[in-house]
């Protein structure tokens, strides 16, 4: 029997103190989890709920796409704001640039339906682009909720007849006082693009809780680290297991220190990560980073399948995490992302078992001796099985080149020991530097004219900026 993540009064009420004030969440009792593994399961779920909608749809996703699955979602939301539904939805820019356009969603706003693009380019906010809203999330008539990592998008379901499989993500669908958080997440998005989210008519509580499972749902907005700080502390508390799984891994160094530190307390340390990546850049990354992992006694898995996009934790089979969050800079400090941590050891035990179902399709990576010299060398455990892969995009490439800057700057600041495994990116970051050097020196107006543009770019939006807080008093311009 495993020693309990959080133990009995008066440490449970102390641990409970510091978890909700790191994730900046209070724990709800009371509700009902199910756990959805995979797009298909999602897709008939979400859309089950949608049209079964008698007042309002709230649909927030990273992508939708304009493929099938993207217009049977549409078409779904379409029939149901004809008959009178309330639908709203949020989709982000850069999730869906390239995947559909504005016209994509005439359909709906012509059948009385609402949608917003969360944060477009726009003058004022040079690097305003950089924040994204990551969360996957639906809550149908205030009764129903989900979150997950899955998009709104045909790649998911992979595609079977070039032989790419489904890929492997997973999501919740939540009942209870969690679903009313849930609403307050997309209200928050909703009121950030426009017009605050109208009232709805409250609905009366059930005379029973729908279920007995207690929560935090953890909705972050930029920079406020809700989830860093949570998985920095999950890694402290941790005493027996901590099964990590992530699309785009690239730890940086105060995390992968906390994962260093569990392990080296003999708790049994494991990430699984995709094997092959949509976005290649970023498994090098991931891949750059093990040799600490592996040197700290941390099991790490690539993923057989075509595509691995789930991001969930599972501690001690007591605490368990699923959402939007990836394990990188870009999710923890700068998108808006939304996940559940559950603290119940039913549904942690079911995570678990996922967990070992899928490190059954998982190749171990370990540490193996050379032939000649001192160093060991990261390799495959065992020969892999070739899988096709469907492509993809985004801009989880902010965090990989987050980790270059990164490891350059621990090497030209000297702050920081830098073990071996930052060579990938440093060789990187070398060879991009000695190519602007070259470039200055052989030819420096091709510096000087892109540097003159940028600066000139900034000089804009920061005049514009300005120029929009002028008269106004400090609190208000605080505010924006
Ligand atoms: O940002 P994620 O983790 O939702 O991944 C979305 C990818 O861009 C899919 O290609």
């Amino acid at each position: 029997m495993p020693k309990p993540l959080i133990p009995s009064t008066p440490s449970r009420l102390l641990a409970e103190q510091a978890l909700s004030r790191t994730a900046g969440a209070p724990l709800l009792s009371g509700n009902a989890v199910e756990l959805l593994i995979d797009a298909a399961a999602h897709y008939d779920a979400w859309l089950t709920a949608i049209r079964g909608a008698r007042q309002r749809v709230l649909l927030e996703n990273y992508i939708i796409r304009d493929d099938e699955v993207g217009r049977m979602f549409r078409d779904a939301l379409v029939e149901r704001a004809q008959a009178g539904v309330f639908v709203a939805v949020v989709a982000d820019w850069v999730g869906c640039l390239g995947q559909s356009r504005s016209a994509f969603w005439a359909p709906l706003r012509a059948a009385g339906g609402e949608v917003r693009v969360f944060n477009p380019p726009q003058l004022g906010q040079p690097l305003g682009w950089i924040s994204r809203d990551h969360r996957k999330l639906l809550v149908v008539d205030g009764v129903l909720g989900f979150l997950s990592g899955v998009c709104i998008s045909a790649k998911w379901l992979g595609d079977p007849g070039r032989g790419v499989p489904p890929w492997r993500d997973t999501g919740v669908a939540l009942r209870g006082p969690a679903v009313a958080e849930l609403e307050a997440a997309f209200a928050q998005s909703w009121g950030e693009i426009g017009v605050a989210l109208r009232q709805f008519v409250p609905l009366p509580e059930p005379a029973t809780p729908v279920g007995n499972v207690s929560l935090r749902l953890i909705a972050t907005q930029p920079a406020t680290a809700g989830m860093y700080r949570l998985d920095q502390l999950i890694a402290a508390m941790a005493r027996k297991t901590l099964w990590l799984t992530d699309a785009y891994f690239v730890g940086i160094a105060p995390y992968v220190q906390a994962l260093v530190s569990a392990a080296r307390d003999d708790v049994d340390v494991r990430l699984l990560v995709p094997g092959s990546s949509d976005i290649p850049v970023v498994a090098s990354l991931s891949r750059s980073g093990y040799r600490p992992l592996l040197k700290a006694g941390i099991r790490v898995f690539e993923w057989n399948g075509s595509m691995l996009h789930a991001k969930t934790a599972v501690a001690d089979g007591q605490w368990a995490r699923v959402g939007s969050s990836n394990l990188n800079i870009a999710s923890w400090l700068s998108n808006r992302e939304l996940d559940v941590a559950v603290e119940d050891a039913g549904f942690a035990g079911q995570l678990a078992a996922q967990y070992e179902r899928d490190l059954d399709n998982a190749t171990e990576i370990v540490l193996a001796p050379r032939r000649h010299g001192s160093s060991e060398r990261v390799r495959s455990s065992e020969e892999r099985p070739r899988v096709r892969r469907s492509g993809g995009s985004s801009g989880r490439a902010a965090a990989g080149a987050l980790r270059i800057a990164n490891s350059v700057g621990a090497v030209l600041s000297n702050r920081r020991v830098l073990g071996d495994t930052s060579g990938g990116p440093l060789i990187i970051g070398t060879l991009a530097l000695a190519l602007l050097a070259v470039i200055a020196i052989l030819w420096p107006a091709w510096i000087g004219w892109p540097f003159g543009i940028l600066a000139g770019w900034f000089a804009l939006n920061l005049g514009i900026r300005a120029w929009r807080l002028r008269g106004r008093n400090p609190r208000e311009a605080d505010d924006d």
